[in-house]
Protein backbone atom coordinates (compact mmCIF):
# COMPACT_ATOMS: atom_id res chain seq x y z
CA UNK A 1 0.00 0.00 0.00
CA UNK A 2 1.25 3.23 -1.12
CA UNK A 3 1.17 6.97 0.78
CA UNK A 4 -1.38 8.03 -2.08
CA UNK A 5 -3.63 4.81 -1.13
CA UNK A 6 -6.98 5.62 -1.81
CA UNK A 7 -9.74 6.00 1.46
CA UNK A 8 -12.09 3.82 1.45
CA UNK A 9 -15.05 4.24 3.66
CA UNK A 10 -16.59 1.11 4.95
CA UNK A 11 -20.22 1.36 6.53
CA UNK A 12 -20.62 -0.60 10.05
CA UNK A 13 -22.70 -2.87 11.43
CA UNK A 14 -23.99 -2.51 15.16
CA UNK A 15 -23.49 -5.41 17.46
CA UNK A 16 -23.29 -5.60 21.05
CA UNK A 17 -20.62 -7.39 22.52
CA UNK A 18 -19.37 -7.14 26.33
CA UNK A 19 -22.34 -5.36 27.47
CA UNK A 20 -21.16 -2.33 24.92
CA UNK A 21 -22.68 -1.53 21.55
CA UNK A 22 -19.80 -1.72 18.84
CA UNK A 23 -19.57 -0.37 15.49
CA UNK A 24 -17.59 -3.07 13.83
CA UNK A 25 -16.73 -4.17 10.12
CA UNK A 26 -15.82 -7.65 9.19
CA UNK A 27 -11.76 -7.80 9.03
CA UNK A 28 -12.10 -10.16 5.45
CA UNK A 29 -13.77 -6.80 3.89
CA UNK A 30 -11.11 -4.75 5.32
CA UNK A 31 -8.18 -7.13 4.21
CA UNK A 32 -9.22 -7.37 0.76
CA UNK A 33 -9.41 -3.03 0.75
CA UNK A 34 -5.78 -3.09 1.92
CA UNK A 35 -4.62 -5.87 -0.33
CA UNK A 36 -6.48 -6.15 -3.63
CA UNK A 37 -7.84 -2.79 -3.61
CA UNK A 38 -4.43 -1.29 -2.49
CA UNK A 39 -6.69 1.25 -0.48
CA UNK A 40 -7.20 2.43 3.17
CA UNK A 41 -10.34 1.21 4.65
CA UNK A 42 -11.86 3.47 7.26
CA UNK A 43 -15.02 2.16 9.28
CA UNK A 44 -17.82 4.86 8.78
CA UNK A 45 -19.82 4.09 12.74
CA UNK A 46 -23.32 4.05 12.56
CA UNK A 47 -24.10 7.36 14.66
CA UNK A 48 -23.26 10.03 11.83
CA UNK A 49 -25.77 12.31 10.47
CA UNK A 50 -26.17 12.77 6.91
CA UNK A 51 -24.81 16.25 7.44
CA UNK A 52 -21.66 14.33 8.94
CA UNK A 53 -21.88 11.77 6.05
CA UNK A 54 -21.17 14.70 3.68
CA UNK A 55 -17.68 15.41 5.45
CA UNK A 56 -17.18 11.75 5.43
CA UNK A 57 -17.33 11.98 1.36
CA UNK A 58 -15.75 14.73 1.03
CA UNK A 59 -12.68 12.92 1.87
CA UNK A 60 -12.94 9.31 0.77
CA UNK A 61 -12.10 8.25 -2.25
CA UNK A 62 -14.86 4.90 -2.15
CA UNK A 63 -17.39 3.39 -0.54
CA UNK A 64 -17.97 -0.57 -0.24
CA UNK A 65 -20.94 -1.95 1.69
CA UNK A 66 -20.32 -5.31 3.38
CA UNK A 67 -22.35 -8.27 3.64
CA UNK A 68 -24.01 -9.02 6.95
CA UNK A 69 -26.15 -11.60 8.33
CA UNK A 70 -28.77 -8.83 9.69
CA UNK A 71 -31.60 -7.71 7.01
CA UNK A 72 -32.51 -4.72 5.40
CA UNK A 73 -36.29 -3.67 7.65
CA UNK A 74 -39.10 -4.47 4.76
CA UNK A 75 -40.31 -1.06 5.62
CA UNK A 76 -37.99 0.35 4.20
CA UNK A 77 -39.32 -1.19 0.40
CA UNK A 78 -43.52 -1.50 1.63
CA UNK A 79 -43.83 -4.81 3.39
CA UNK A 80 -44.70 -5.63 6.89
CA UNK A 81 -41.91 -7.30 9.19
CA UNK A 82 -42.67 -10.43 10.09
CA UNK A 83 -40.12 -13.31 11.74
CA UNK A 84 -38.44 -14.52 8.85
CA UNK A 85 -36.96 -11.15 8.19
CA UNK A 86 -35.12 -10.83 11.32
CA UNK A 87 -32.78 -9.38 12.58
CA UNK A 88 -32.28 -6.05 11.90
CA UNK A 89 -29.59 -3.26 12.28
CA UNK A 90 -32.01 -0.13 11.71
CA UNK A 91 -29.02 1.77 12.52
CA UNK A 92 -27.34 0.41 9.92
CA UNK A 93 -30.04 0.54 7.27
CA UNK A 94 -30.03 4.26 8.00
CA UNK A 95 -26.27 4.77 7.46
CA UNK A 96 -26.01 2.88 4.25
CA UNK A 97 -29.53 4.47 3.19
CA UNK A 98 -28.05 7.65 2.97
CA UNK A 99 -24.19 6.55 1.99
CA UNK A 100 -25.24 4.96 -1.23
CA UNK A 101 -27.41 7.52 -2.30
CA UNK A 102 -25.04 9.99 -1.74
CA UNK A 103 -22.38 8.08 -3.49
CA UNK A 104 -23.65 7.67 -5.97
CA UNK A 105 -25.33 11.26 -6.43
CA UNK A 106 -21.10 12.47 -5.91
CA UNK A 107 -19.52 9.68 -8.35
CA UNK A 108 -17.84 8.10 -5.63
CA UNK A 109 -17.00 4.91 -7.02
CA UNK A 110 -19.17 1.95 -4.93
CA UNK A 111 -18.78 -2.04 -4.07
CA UNK A 112 -21.99 -3.31 -2.32
CA UNK A 113 -21.76 -6.80 -1.79
CA UNK A 114 -24.80 -9.14 -0.44
CA UNK A 115 -26.48 -6.90 2.21
CA UNK A 116 -25.03 -4.38 0.69
CA UNK A 117 -25.72 -5.37 -2.95
CA UNK A 118 -29.31 -5.69 -1.22
CA UNK A 119 -29.28 -2.42 0.10
CA UNK A 120 -28.39 -0.49 -3.07
CA UNK A 121 -32.04 -1.70 -4.57
CA UNK A 122 -33.60 -0.95 -2.01
CA UNK A 123 -32.20 2.59 -1.61
CA UNK A 124 -33.06 2.81 -5.12
CA UNK A 125 -36.60 1.93 -4.66
CA UNK A 126 -36.25 -1.95 -5.03
CA UNK A 127 -37.58 -4.63 -2.83
CA UNK A 128 -36.38 -7.73 -1.74
CA UNK A 129 -37.60 -11.63 -1.67
CA UNK A 130 -37.12 -13.68 1.63
CA UNK A 131 -36.29 -17.20 2.61
CA UNK A 132 -35.83 -17.57 -1.23
CA UNK A 133 -34.78 -21.14 -1.16
CA UNK A 134 -38.55 -21.90 0.46
CA UNK A 135 -39.66 -20.56 -3.56
CA UNK A 136 -40.43 -23.28 -6.45
CA UNK A 137 -37.67 -23.25 -8.64
CA UNK A 138 -35.17 -21.48 -6.82
CA UNK A 139 -31.79 -23.05 -5.28
CA UNK A 140 -30.53 -22.80 -1.30
CA UNK A 141 -28.59 -19.98 -1.72
CA UNK A 142 -27.79 -20.10 2.72
CA UNK A 143 -24.82 -21.02 3.50
CA UNK A 144 -23.50 -24.48 4.17
CA UNK A 145 -23.55 -25.58 7.75
CA UNK A 146 -20.02 -25.90 8.74
CA UNK A 147 -17.85 -24.87 11.77
CA UNK A 148 -14.62 -23.76 9.36
CA UNK A 149 -15.28 -20.40 7.45
CA UNK A 150 -12.83 -21.38 4.38
CA UNK A 151 -16.20 -24.28 4.09
CA UNK A 152 -18.81 -21.63 4.36
CA UNK A 153 -17.16 -19.28 1.81
CA UNK A 154 -16.63 -22.36 -0.59
CA UNK A 155 -17.75 -21.49 -4.22
CA UNK A 156 -20.01 -23.56 -4.68
CA UNK A 157 -22.05 -22.48 -7.76
CA UNK A 158 -21.46 -20.69 -11.27
CA UNK A 159 -23.41 -17.27 -12.69
CA UNK A 160 -23.36 -16.26 -15.50
CA UNK A 161 -21.96 -12.43 -16.26
CA UNK A 162 -24.65 -10.49 -19.05
CA UNK A 163 -22.05 -10.25 -22.20
CA UNK A 164 -20.93 -6.52 -22.75
CA UNK A 165 -21.67 -5.22 -19.55
CA UNK A 166 -19.89 -3.66 -16.99
CA UNK A 167 -19.28 -6.75 -14.91
CA UNK A 168 -17.88 -8.51 -18.08
CA UNK A 169 -15.25 -5.70 -18.47
CA UNK A 170 -13.88 -6.56 -15.03
CA UNK A 171 -14.78 -10.72 -14.93
CA UNK A 172 -14.95 -11.53 -18.67
CA UNK A 173 -18.23 -12.86 -20.20
CA UNK A 174 -17.67 -16.98 -19.32
CA UNK A 175 -19.77 -17.87 -16.64
CA UNK A 176 -17.75 -17.14 -12.81
CA UNK A 177 -18.01 -19.67 -9.93
CA UNK A 178 -19.34 -18.31 -6.49
CA UNK A 179 -19.61 -18.63 -2.85
CA UNK A 180 -23.62 -17.86 -1.39
CA UNK A 181 -24.22 -17.41 2.34
CA UNK A 182 -27.94 -15.58 1.79
CA UNK A 183 -31.39 -16.23 2.17
CA UNK A 184 -32.90 -12.81 0.91
CA UNK A 185 -32.83 -11.78 -2.82
CA UNK A 186 -33.28 -8.91 -5.22
CA UNK A 187 -37.23 -9.09 -5.95
CA UNK A 188 -38.44 -6.15 -7.97
CA UNK A 189 -35.42 -4.86 -9.36
CA UNK A 190 -34.93 -1.16 -8.81
CA UNK A 191 -35.57 1.24 -11.98
CA UNK A 192 -31.90 2.33 -12.93
CA UNK A 193 -30.33 -0.59 -12.12
CA UNK A 194 -28.89 -3.58 -14.76
CA UNK A 195 -28.61 -7.21 -14.29
CA UNK A 196 -24.86 -7.61 -14.69
CA UNK A 197 -25.09 -11.80 -13.75
CA UNK A 198 -27.54 -14.64 -12.51
CA UNK A 199 -27.30 -17.79 -11.15
CA UNK A 200 -28.72 -20.25 -12.99
CA UNK A 201 -32.20 -20.39 -10.95
CA UNK A 202 -32.59 -16.79 -11.91
CA UNK A 203 -31.08 -15.08 -8.66
CA UNK A 204 -29.59 -11.52 -9.66
CA UNK A 205 -26.23 -12.00 -8.66
CA UNK A 206 -24.80 -8.86 -9.60
CA UNK A 207 -26.41 -4.90 -10.55
CA UNK A 208 -24.84 -2.43 -12.00
CA UNK A 209 -25.93 1.40 -11.56
CA UNK A 210 -27.33 2.31 -15.39
CA UNK A 211 -26.33 5.93 -15.36
CA UNK A 212 -23.54 5.99 -12.80
CA UNK A 213 -20.88 8.51 -13.24
CA UNK A 214 -18.15 5.54 -12.07
CA UNK A 215 -17.77 2.29 -10.95
CA UNK A 216 -21.00 1.31 -9.25
CA UNK A 217 -21.81 -2.53 -8.40
CA UNK A 218 -23.62 -4.79 -6.32
CA UNK A 219 -22.68 -8.18 -6.02
CA UNK A 220 -24.86 -10.78 -4.69
CA UNK A 221 -21.62 -12.97 -3.79
CA UNK A 222 -18.15 -12.25 -1.79
CA UNK A 223 -15.55 -11.68 -3.30
CA UNK A 224 -13.30 -10.42 -0.48
CA UNK A 225 -13.18 -13.71 1.28
CA UNK A 226 -11.20 -15.08 -2.16
CA UNK A 227 -9.81 -11.57 -3.39
CA UNK A 228 -6.22 -12.97 -2.48
CA UNK A 229 -6.39 -16.44 -4.27
CA UNK A 230 -9.46 -16.19 -6.65
CA UNK A 231 -8.48 -14.58 -9.85
CA UNK A 232 -12.11 -13.35 -10.95
CA UNK A 233 -12.92 -12.35 -6.78
CA UNK A 234 -9.05 -10.60 -7.00
CA UNK A 235 -10.18 -8.24 -10.61
CA UNK A 236 -13.05 -7.09 -8.95
CA UNK A 237 -11.17 -5.53 -6.09
CA UNK A 238 -8.35 -4.36 -8.40
CA UNK A 239 -10.99 -2.49 -10.27
CA UNK A 240 -12.36 -1.26 -7.63
CA UNK A 241 -9.48 0.37 -6.54
CA UNK A 242 -8.49 1.35 -9.70
CA UNK A 243 -11.43 3.00 -9.42
CA UNK A 244 -10.99 4.77 -6.29
CA UNK A 245 -7.59 6.33 -7.67
CA UNK A 246 -8.84 7.29 -10.62
CA UNK A 247 -12.02 9.24 -8.72
CA UNK A 248 -9.12 10.83 -6.28
CA UNK A 249 -6.84 12.08 -8.98
CA UNK A 250 -10.27 13.88 -10.86
CA UNK A 251 -11.09 15.64 -7.76
CA UNK A 252 -7.74 16.50 -7.00
CA UNK A 253 -7.39 17.81 -10.77
CA UNK A 254 -10.64 19.99 -9.99
N1 LIG B 1 -28.98 -10.93 5.42
C1 LIG B 1 -29.06 -11.03 4.02
C2 LIG B 1 -27.69 -10.69 3.54
C3 LIG B 1 -26.75 -11.84 3.54
C4 LIG B 1 -25.33 -11.44 3.80
O1 LIG B 1 -24.90 -10.33 3.66
N2 LIG B 1 -24.62 -12.45 4.26
C5 LIG B 1 -23.33 -12.30 4.79
C6 LIG B 1 -23.25 -13.05 6.06
C7 LIG B 1 -22.13 -14.01 5.98
C8 LIG B 1 -22.20 -15.06 7.07
O2 LIG B 1 -23.23 -15.73 7.22
O3 LIG B 1 -21.19 -15.24 7.73
C9 LIG B 1 -29.56 -12.39 3.50
O4 LIG B 1 -29.51 -13.37 4.23
O5 LIG B 1 -29.96 -12.43 2.35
Amino acid sequence: MSHSAPLIAVPADTRVFDNYEWHAAPSTYLAAIAQASGGVPVIVPALVDEAALDVVLDRVDGVLVTGSASNVHPSRYGVAPTAAHEPFDPARDRLTDALIRKALTRGTPLLAICRGHQELNVALGGSLATEIQEFEGRMDHRAPTHPEQDARFALRHPVSVEPGGRLATIVGDGPVEVNSLHRQAIDRLADGLAVEARAPDGTVEAVSVADAKGFALGLQWHPEYWAASDPASRAIFESFGAACRAFRDRRAAR
